[in-house]
């Protein structure tokens, strides 16, 4: 009998910390402080160590899949005998709640940026898919935002199919996370970026459930290459509950806020009733819709404690 292990060893390549960090010397990208600013600029609990040990080697693994990948393009060019419109590459990050999908993809935007091949990279997060606040409670979906059902697909798919068709001038959807609904009216525009990092918990998912309709392409098939944010589900809880507390300083503070009625709590109640989101909800979510799709990523980026990695995993 073949075991799980022996099958994920059969697929991808795996690097402990120290052995990715030490990849770092054959980077020829360096980053001045210029460039390490807007880098804390981003989050500034990120460790630049970090940055430069782990996500610069990443982005330089990027470069080169980029790379490989416009070659591609104009040999089929050279073939065909005509120059087809600029196709963005599109890179999506898939993950938990809470994993740092963002951060994580706003991090490979800085640098990816950075590599005069692909200056322009945009990012999108799928949030700006979920349906409108009034949909889901029509849909009595309210308390299952993150769920593969609480996204319209059919939308997500029209955008993606647009992007990879090379069209300018494309509309995505925004998200807020203090309305905690999509914001009417307000659109961010991709025009041929050189690179389109598509940021969310559902870009890994299949829709092979009854939700979906099942002769719609999945959302992979227009991804040239798959990145999977991955960690315990007790840090997650934990980074889950920290932030939620966060917000409640912050973003909370604001009457505008969806949970503005949070601000007031006190921290015991805070942790209790985040604690009860991400076991009703977000938790949930994770074991049945997202971890489920770990191994399809072609590439799982392991955090541990402090969001630090511990592993990178390669599809061979
Ligand atoms: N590299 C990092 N170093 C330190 N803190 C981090 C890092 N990445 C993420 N975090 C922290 O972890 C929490 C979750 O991060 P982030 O918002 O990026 O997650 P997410 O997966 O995009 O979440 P969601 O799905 O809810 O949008 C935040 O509090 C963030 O500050
Ligand atoms: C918007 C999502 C679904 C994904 O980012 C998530 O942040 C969310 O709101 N989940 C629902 C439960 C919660 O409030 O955390």
């Amino acid at each position: 009998m073949t075991s799980a292990n022996q099958i994920h060893n059969a697929l991808y390549l795996a690097f402990q910390r120290v052995q990715w960090a030490e990849l770092r010397n054959s980077v020829p990208l360096t980053l001045n402080e210029t460039d390490l600013a807007n880098l804390r600029g981003i989050n500034e609990k990120i460790s630049l160590t970090e940055v430069t040990d782990i996500y610069l080697p990443l982005s330089r693994l990027l470069n080169l899949i980029v790379g490989a990948k416009q070659q591609r393009g104009l040999t089929l060019n050279q073939f065909l005998g005509h120059t087809p419109p600029k196709r963005p590459y599109i890179i999506s990050i898939a993950g938990s709640v809470a994993v740092g999908k963002s951060t994580t993809a706003r991090i490979l935007q800085a640098l990816l940026r950075q590599w005069p091949e692909h200056p322009q990279v945009d990012l999108i997060t799928t949030d700006g898919f979920l349906y409108p606040l009034s949909e889901l409670k029509r849909r009595g979906l309210l308390q299952r935002k993150g769920f593969p059902e609480s996204y319209d697909m059919k939308l997500l798919i029209e955008f993606i199919t647009q992007i990879k068709s090379g069209d300018a001038s494309v509309n995505a959807p925004l998200y807020s996370h203090i309305t905690y609904d999509r914001i009417p009216h307000q659109y961010q525009v991709i025009n041929q970026p050189d690179i389109l990092i598509l940021e969310g918990l559902n870009v890994l998912q299949t829709g092979q459930d009854s939700t979906f309709d099942t002769k719609r392409p999945f959302l992979s098939d227009f991804v040239d290459f798959s990145v999977y944010v991955d960690s315990s589900k007790s840090l997650l809880k934990q980074w889950y509950v920290e932030r939620f507390l966060q917000f409640r300083k912050g973003a909370f503070a604001n009457p505008k806020s969806y949970f503005h009625h949070y601000s007031h709590l006190s921290d015991e109640e805070s942790v209790q009733i985040a604690s009860n989101i991400w076991d009703s909800i977000n938790g949930p979510n994770l074991q049945l819709n997202i971890e489920p799709t770990r191994d399809r990523a072609h590439l799982i980026l392991q955090k541990g404690p402090d969001h630090l990695m511990d592993q990178v995993l390669l599809r061979k």
